[in-house]
């Protein structure tokens, strides 16, 4: 059973969706550019229209009001704000958020807004991106300004979405943009995602947020075999993909292991200004994941294997519901007092069901994989875990990065060359189930 007051949402990001990717005054992004390189995307598409959202707003919203959700995860798109990510605001830009916020508030639909969720302007990544520091600093004069523009009607707010995604995926293997393969050298745009964080934090603050918090990827990390050398891994990997966010944000300082490397890229006073106060704990969680020991001769020291002994979506990620239980579990007694109130701002699944004949989308396994991963949660609150929502990944089937089109995470189905929307069984599902919440809480 969720407590009262339990907030039920659903969460997108603005290149996923939106569209207009020239338009309104938008400049280029770190995206446009790499998914213009042929070989980036499995199915070659890019976020040029993706659901075409930008011009769509009235229509998406009616579908959260007929959803019943209480709370929408949207991102803003810098490049939309400010088309070379410094200097000139674009007011057409702040118009099409202000629009949206005010849409929202009408339906009786709180904005959660990530400010950057991985569309970097390109003109900043030409000056090198998040592995330059004067990013930060761009980063905190963009907070200022969408801050000055909604703070007075926006619910929460999240500086950065998953920094531990964009450092390895963006700038570590290259599998998404900007595409560079630093390995470890990427290191550098773990502490600026950091450091950005907290400037935006404070610059968010100063023009009147009154909730702050953050959206980190987190999972379990199961070692292969309890051999040191697959412990080891293991423990090397928890610490680079959940403690180096975690513990400066918490604790304002670096995880023991890997201090002495980002020691290396910490200026006087960064730890404190990383370590703003957080109002909420945003959690990104999909699965478990399962290390063990690489090969001597392969480039990192350790390896992802597959978690077998569980059902799998369409993306082959396994389905484990007491993964989330027991990661919030794991966080309580790790950050204890230090750790604010949870939301869980992603969790979802891949089911590629389309339409059938009569037009419904029968997405039985996204229901199942919801409802269970619901009761997770319960069973954690039922624990002592401050857990305060859920917001599902995602509202609609969308550009998921460098998978393309080619996996469908939506309660929504999005036709791509029509746009038409189709609620799935999944979406009636979600409705009905926050609507008997809402009963039961009263
Ligand atoms: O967690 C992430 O990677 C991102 O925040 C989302 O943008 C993804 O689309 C979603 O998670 C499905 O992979």
């Amino acid at each position: 059973m969720l407590p009262g007051g339990f907030r039920f949402g659903t969460s997108t990001a603005a290149y996923q969706i939106e569209g207009g990717a020239t338009e309104g005054g938008r400049g280029p992004s770190i995206w446009d550019t790499f998914t213009a390189e042929p070989g980036r995307v499995v199915d070659g598409a890019t976020g040029a229209v993706a659901c075409d959202h930008f011009h769509r707003v009235e229509e998406d919203v009616e579908l959260m009001r007929r959803l019943g959700v209480e709370g929408y995860r949207f991102s803003i798109a810098w490049p939309r704000i400010q088309p070379t990510g410094k200097g000139e605001v674009n007011a057409e830009g702040l118009a099409f958020y202000d629009r949206l916020v005010d849409t929202l508030l009408d339906n009786g639909i709180q904005p959660m807004v990530t400010l950057y969720h991985w569309d970097l302007p390109q003109a900043l990544e030409d000056d090198g991106g998040w592995l330059n520091r004067a990013t930060t600093d761009h980063f905190q004069e963009y907070a200022a300004i969408v801050g000055g523009a909604l703070a007075d009607r926006v619910e929460h707010w999240i500086p950065v979405n998953e920094p531990n995604v964009v450092t390895m995926l963006g700038y570590g293997n290259g599998t998404h943009a900007p595409g560079k393969t630093l390995m470890f050298e990427a290191l550098p745009v773990a502490h600026h995602l950091l450091l950005g964080h907290g400037k935006a934090a404070i610059a968010l603050r100063q023009a009147g947020a009154t909730s702050v918090g953050c959206a980190n990827n987190h999972a379990p990390m199961w070692p292969a075999t309890d051999k040191d050398a697959d412990v080891g891994a293991t423990k090397l990997f928890d610490a680079l993909w959940n403690a180096l966010f975690a513990e400066p944000m918490l604790f304002g300082r670096y995880p023991a292991d890997l201090a002495e490397i980002m020691d290396m890229y910490t200026h006087e006073g960064d730890m404190a200004t990383i370590r703003q106060p957080l109002d909420f704990y945003g959690v990104n969680y999909y699965n478990p994941h399962k290390i063990g020991m690489a090969a001597e001769d392969a480039e990192l020291p350790w390896e992802q294997l597959e978690v077998l002994g569980y059902p799998t979506t369409d993306f082959g990620w396994p389905v484990v519901p007491d993964g989330l239980r027991e990661l919030l579990i794991l966080m309580r007694a790790r950050y204890r007092a230090a750790l604010p109130p949870i939301y869980i701002t992603e969790s979802g699944c891949s089911y590629g069901m389309g339409p059938d004949a009569d037009g419904v989308v029968d997405d039985q396994p996204r229901i199942d994989y919801l409802d269970s991963h619901l009761r997770a949660v319960a069973e954690a609150v039922a624990q002592g875990v401050d857990v305060r929502g859920y917001y599902t990944w995602s509202l609609l089937d969308n550009f998921e990065w460098a998978e393309g089109f080619t996996q469908r995470f939506g309660l929504v189905h999005v036709d791509y060359d029509t746009l038409v929307r189709t609620p799935k069984k999944s979406f009636e599902w979600y409705a009905a189930m926050v609507a008997a919440n809402r009963v039961t809480r009263r």
